[in-house]
């Protein structure tokens, strides 16, 4: 029988398929090409360098095996690889293959003898010092768990987030879905875990991402056809950090390849967590089935800290900065910007700033200067969540009693100021703000917006109401 590089290589993958799950032998040897077959040694073509050090690292065994069994003991394997690419990495892939084994510009070849002539190797496949990859986990380590203070706002995230960086994918919290408003310390919450987890796990590759330099990753490999190296590049990550998985949304081709990078790592027992600025439950043109697995673990959500944390945080910043204030101004700061820990300390900052440019002492009409000035040159940006709070608060009663579908007199006023609002306060759509409060559709905000306009010329009572809740939500 005339014996070609194609034959030996399907009798390799029919043995192969017998050993590994289908999910395996489709992602990793589907997409292999068996390419030339020479003095006993079979060349196979192979997508990306990732993808073969992941055979080497996974499948070494079982091609040995396999291709000792077509070709015997002397059988020899031969990597063809093709240019890589690079992803989510300054300084990709800089492990040098011997200069010894590169036979060509566009292409690597890896001659891997099945047979060691070093005794030192234990796997005869292995070539030292191509196996690590190493990936800048692009974390950034001032964001710890040591600085994100504790308070009631935060717990569950913390927590949680603290018990997937000492057993990662080993907990039922994946994928960990931190959400909540702006400024609330979400992105430091992800990278608190993943520089937690580095300590940890020095050998484990984590990699941070937004969602939205994802996004342009695989529009870019798109362009440059390359999207399976694109794919396999996240699959071998142990923990994948995407932050504002939000902006996701009306994407469908990156949904899609989130989609199967996500499925490839959770039934890896790899770790995801993710960052969004909304419950999923509220994420707008996100594909269901993603929704549903971002559901699949913990959803936490970071609130808005009470004043006890907020004092904490400014008494922690003031401390690693080594400033000392009066007690009397960091509890004005405390009260005075509750909404946003970043305009927090923004305002610290300035407060700072100010006194040292100035030589002035930090007092409490420099405080109220820069307060004042920081809330009106800051364009608040607040969620329909909070909005929907805020005015049930305002009305001592709950959110769900907002959003039912009672027709009674205050509460319909309620909900219809909740609208107002958000139509008012946020950039989303008409139709985006009835699903959110109380599923309601784009006509029902409508006619909510032009009542409350009608009653707040006509109605004393409720023109207060207006100013009142105007008042809170912008504060
Ligand atoms: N619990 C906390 N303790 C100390 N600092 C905090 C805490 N929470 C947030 N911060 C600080 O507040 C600032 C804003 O946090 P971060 O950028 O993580 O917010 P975010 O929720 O990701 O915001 P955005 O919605 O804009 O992405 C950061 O400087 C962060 O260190």
């Amino acid at each position: 029988m005339n014996v070609t590089a194609q034959s030996v290589w399907d009798n390799c993958l029919s043995f192969i398929e017998d050993n590994i799950t289908p999910q395996a032998f489709k992602t990793w040897f589907e997409p292999i090409k068996a390419v030339k077959l020479t003095d006993g040694a079979l060349s196979i073509q192979v997508p990306s360098k990732f993808f073969y050090e992941w055979l080497e690292e996974h499948y070494v065994n079982l091609l040995k095996v396999s291709l000792t069994r077509e070709l015997g003991e002397n059988a020899k394997l031969v990597y063809v690889i093709k240019m890589e690419n690079t992803y989510g990495n300054k300084k990709p892939f800089t492990e040098k293959i011997p200069s010894a084994n590169r036979t060509s510009v566009n292409s690597q070849e890896v001659d891997v003898p099945i047979k060691s002539k070093n005794p030192e190797l234990k796997n005869p496949f292995v070539i030292p010092g191509i196996r690590n990859v190493k990936i800048e986990s692009q974390l950034n380590p001032s964001y710890n768990f040591e600085n994100f203070l504790e308070g009631d706002s935060n717990r569950l995230a913390r927590s949680a987030g603290m018990a997937v960086a000492n057993k990662p994918g080993g907990t039922s919290f994946n994928p960990l879905l931190i959400f909540g408003g702006v400024g609330l310390g979400k992105t430091h919450l992800a990278h608190a875990i993943g520089v937690n987890i580095k300590d940890n796990y020095p050998e484990k590759t984590v990699l941070y991402i937004s969602a939205e330099k994802f996004t342009q990753q695989y529009i870019e490999s798109v362009k440059k056809n390359n999207r399976n190296d694109f794919i396999h590049f996240y699959q071998i990550i142990d923990v994948l950090i995407v932050d504002d998985i939000q902006l996701l949304s009306g994407k469908a081709g990156t949904q899609d390849v989130f989609f199967h990078i996500f499925n490839h790592l959770h039934q890896n027992g790899k770790q995801v967590i993710l960052t969004s600025d909304k419950a999923p439950v509220d994420m707008q043109d996100i594909e269901q089935r993603l929704l549903s697995r971002f559901k699949w673990g913990l959803s936490a959500e970071l609130h808005q800290p009470d004043f006890e944390t907020r004092v904490s945080i400014i008494r922690n910043k003031l401390y690693r900065d080594g400033v000392e204030m009066p007690e009397e101004i960091v509890e004005f700061l405390a009260n005075n910007i509750k909404t946003n820990i970043r305009e927090l300390e923004g305002a610290i900052i300035s407060l700072i700033a100010h006194s040292s440019f100035n030589k002035k002492d930090i007092t409490i009409d420099l405080a109220k200067a820069i307060v004042d000035n920081y809330v009106k040159n800051t364009k608040r940006e607040v969620s329909i969540d909070y909005i929907q709070k805020v005015v049930s608060d305002y009305f001592q009663m709950d959110v769900e009693t907002l959003q039912s579908k009672t027709r009674k007199r205050h509460i319909v006023q309620a909900r219809q100021l909740a609208m107002f609002f958000a139509k008012k306060l946020t950039k989303a759509s008409l139709a985006s703000i009835g699903t959110q409060i109380g599923k309601r559709d784009h006509a029902t905000v409508l006619h909510a917006c032009k009542t409350v306009d009608n009653l707040s010329s006509t109605d004393k009572q409720f023109r207060k109401y207006v100013e009142d809740l105007g008042k809170k939500l912008t504060l």
